[in-house]
């Protein structure tokens, strides 16, 4: 017998009345894998329970902030403190300051770092600060990277966009998407070509360094240190958008596991340790540009939330311990090799890949490098795997195109029952 859905069922069809698809982010209403939205009634360390008290084992971790899991006690304790001083002062508290210097401590290329309130905002702004600092307007983007919803990174975008299959979003001014180039990731040879015809014009290259909104892509060896050479060369900033990617493929981010030296960094998820949070930083000598040091406009009523860097902090200080990322690495390989010889045992023609505990499975037979070769991948299959895995309890993104995430909360068996259901799953996938 199946899983009973109905009060999410009836949860959804009241949503939809007032909430534009009944969510407030489109990839929550599960589009692509031809079932409703489950609602949340609560979440316990590596699970997740739905409103008609269903169990899964929890893959999406809020999208990939709760690197300890739900309800972590640390985060929850300094969260219970923070409560008692009060929820937002609209002024600056000593958890700003703590929080720039263990960014600084633990990620060295970030001198100075500005808080915000989400990775969009992070992203844009840093954009507008290497516009600024460079005098020039155009930005290089990655087809299939995803750096949020702000008009200029909305150019052949990941995540949503491209699940949708929107991903140039209508209502972004031509004037505007124009200044943005695209280029293939892991092509070095394409992105010299963009440069010598561009390269005096461009502000900026951002990318995501292991990107992670179409499905986990891995950059291949020299492709990113031939990102940080050309930028240089002539004269543009890297900006490495470690919104995803930061505190969880290595303690120090992408830059600190592919040893790059970017200008700027953007962040966000695990810094607010599952609350609303976004941060920018890099050398001082760019940062200093930002009002009221600079010239270079850019604000927020809540940022700096004291509960959010609460929350931050308690959960950076948990993973800055000796250990942590051996042991989920540990977790993640093991889930990985367990996924792929389930695959292999059910004749499912898949392509895994796996960047620290970002894991994705591509339904496809090409070896996944770039959009193009993501885009082969069978989303029909895909769909049919995550009904399965849904059904037998296992919660995962509800896209082919976003990542997996391990948490330091999923147990030994909860990664044993995981795979598991995927012999049953990957089996229902190719039917
Ligand atoms: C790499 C990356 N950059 C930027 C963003 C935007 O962050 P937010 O959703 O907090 O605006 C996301 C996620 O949405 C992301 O994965
Ligand atoms: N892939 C997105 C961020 O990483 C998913 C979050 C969202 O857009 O709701």
């Amino acid at each position: 017998m199946g899983k009973n859905y109905s009060t999410s069922r009836a949860y959804y069809e009241e949503a939809q009345q007032y909430i534009p698809g009944g969510v407030n982010s489109p990839v929550r209403a599960f589009k692509a894998v031809g079932h409703d939205p489950v609602f949340i009634a609560r979440g316990e360390g590596a699970y997740l329970y739905d409103v008609d008290g269903n169990q899964y084992i929890d893959y999406v971790g809020s999208w990939g902030p709760l690197i300890l899991g739900h309800r972590h006690p640390q985060v929850e304790e300094a969260l219970r403190k923070t409560l008692e001083i009060g929820t937002s002062f609209g002024a600056p508290t000593l958890l700003e300051t703590e929080m720039a210097k263990l960014i600084r401590e633990i990620v060295p290329s970030i001198e100075m770092v500005r808080m915000v309130n989400s990775g969009t905002e992070a992203t844009m702004s840093a954009l507008r600060l290497a516009r600024a600092y460079t005098g020039r307007d155009k930005i290089v983007k990655f087809a299939g990277c995803y750096h949020g919803h702000a008009d200029p990174l909305l150019v052949k975008a990941g995540s949503g966009v491209l699940t949708l299959g929107i991903p140039s979003s209508p209502g972004v001014p031509n004037s505007i998407a124009q200044n943005t180039i695209t280029a293939q990731f892991n092509d070095l040879a394409g992105m010299e070509a963009i440069f010598r015809a561009e390269g005096n014009n461009i502000a900026a290259v951002i990318v995501e360094p292991v990107p992670g909104n179409m499905g986990v892509v891995s950059p291949e060896p020299g492709f990113l240190e031939g990102l940080r050479k050309i930028t240089k060369q002539y004269g543009a900033l890297l900006i490495f958008d470690e919104v995803m990617t930061g505190f969880r493929v290595a303690l120090g981010g992408a830059q600190a596991l592919y040893n790059i030296d970017p200008d700027l960094t953007c962040l966000g998820k695990i810094i607010g340790g599952g609350l609303p949070v976004g941060a920018y930083g890099g050398k001082a000598e760019i940062m200093k540009m930002i009002a009221p040091t600079g010239p270079v406009y850019q604000a927020g009523t809540l940022s700096g939330n004291p509960l959010a860097m609460a929350a931050g902090l308690a959960t950076l200080r948990v993973i800055n311990t000796p250990g942590f990322y051996e042991e989920l690495e540990k977790k993640a390989a093991f889930l990985a090799e367990g996924l792929a010889d389930a695959a292999k045992e059910a004749g499912a023609k898949v392509y895994f890949t796996r960047v620290g505990s970002m894991l994705c499975c591509f339904f496809t037979e090409e070896k996944v490098r770039d959009f193009t070769s993501a885009s082969t991948a069978d989303t029909e299959a895909f769909g049919k795997f995550f009904r399965s895995m849904l059904e037998q309890g296992v919660y995962l993104a509800p896209s082919q195109f976003e990542a997996l995430f391990v948490s330091s909360a999923h147990s030994m068996a909860d990664l044993e029952k995981t795979i598991a259901a995927s012999r049953i799953a990957f089996r229902a996938a190719i039917k």
